[in-house]
């Protein structure tokens, strides 16, 4: 498979080494900057680039019928019409706040613990994320995907980011060091309390993760989710 790489950072480096390593080809790898852009050379885009970048990079694929795995975060207020972008091309999509297989289980866990938590009232939950002081967007796409799971199978109507609002679930997040990335869930009684937590020891998952859907997406037209590729029910 050929594969463009919008975002040669750190997601971008490790896209690089996962994807050799399952014999892909790196045909072009596309950073600020970049001006020129063979799209007839690649199978498939990768983008984990900047919030502020993702929307054009992404769109510009679907145009020319490039299908695109985005990982990017911190974009999302523009994702719908991203999506329509995408169909309109008749082009695929995935995008996935996070790509590792272990997140996207703990997304499952956290929305069938909401679901036995929810009539629990003396219960109050709460998020926190910790990743490394380069990360740009607060609270995480991780985060975010985490609450709304939540909101989902509760009677929580919105997330707060440091602040703490009736019916909201608060969210905490953490600037430190070179962390990969840590979401832990609690939920909180006067006598005890519960507590799930995901720690990516390094960001191979992440890249495994983003790789393996872009080897699914080949031949597929349409909007598709992690959930798909990895087939959980
Ligand atoms: N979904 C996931 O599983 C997952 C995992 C890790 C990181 N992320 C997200 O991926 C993104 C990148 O993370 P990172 O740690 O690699 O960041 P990074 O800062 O190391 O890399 C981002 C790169 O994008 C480049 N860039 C800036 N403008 C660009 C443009 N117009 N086109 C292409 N590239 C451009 C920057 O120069 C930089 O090299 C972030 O939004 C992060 O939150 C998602
Ligand atoms: O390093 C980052 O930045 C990460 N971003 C994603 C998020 O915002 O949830 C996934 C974890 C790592």
């Amino acid at each position: 498979m050929k594969i463009a790489l919008f975002g040669y950072g750190k997601m971008g480096q490790m896209l690089e080494k996962i994807g050799l390593s399952r014999g892909h080809q790196i045909v072009a790898k596309i950073d600020a900057g970049t001006s020129e852009i063979a799209y007839s050379d690649f199978d498939v885009a990768i983008d984990f680039s900047t919030p502020d970048a993702a929307f054009k990079n992404i769109t510009d694929c679907f145009k020319h019928g490039v299908p695109v795995i985005s990982g990017t975060t911190g974009w999302l207020s523009k994702i719908d019409e991203a999506k329509t972008i995408c169909k309109e091309n008749k082009s695929a999509f995935i995008y996935a706040s996070n790509f590792s297989l272990g997140v996207n289980i703990f997304f499952e866990l956290n929305k069938n613990l909401a679901q036995m938590m929810a009539n629990l009232e003396q219960y109050k939950v709460s998020l926190e994320e910790i990743h490394h002081t380069e990360k740009l967007d607060a609270p995480s796409g991780t985060a975010i995907t985490l609450a709304e799971g939540i909101i989902e199978n509760s009677l929580y109507s919105g997330w707060k980011l440091e602040e703490e609002v009736e019916n909201h679930i608060a969210i905490t997040s953490k600037r430190i060091g070179k962390v990969p990335g840590t979401h832990t869930i609690n939920y909180e009684s006067s006598v005890d309390a519960i507590e799930i937590k995901h720690t990516a020891h390094n960001r191979e998952g992440f890249a495994l993760g983003a790789i393996i859907a872009a080897e699914w997406i080949q031949s597929k037209e349409g909007i598709f989710s992690m959930k798909d590729v990895l087939n959980l029910t």
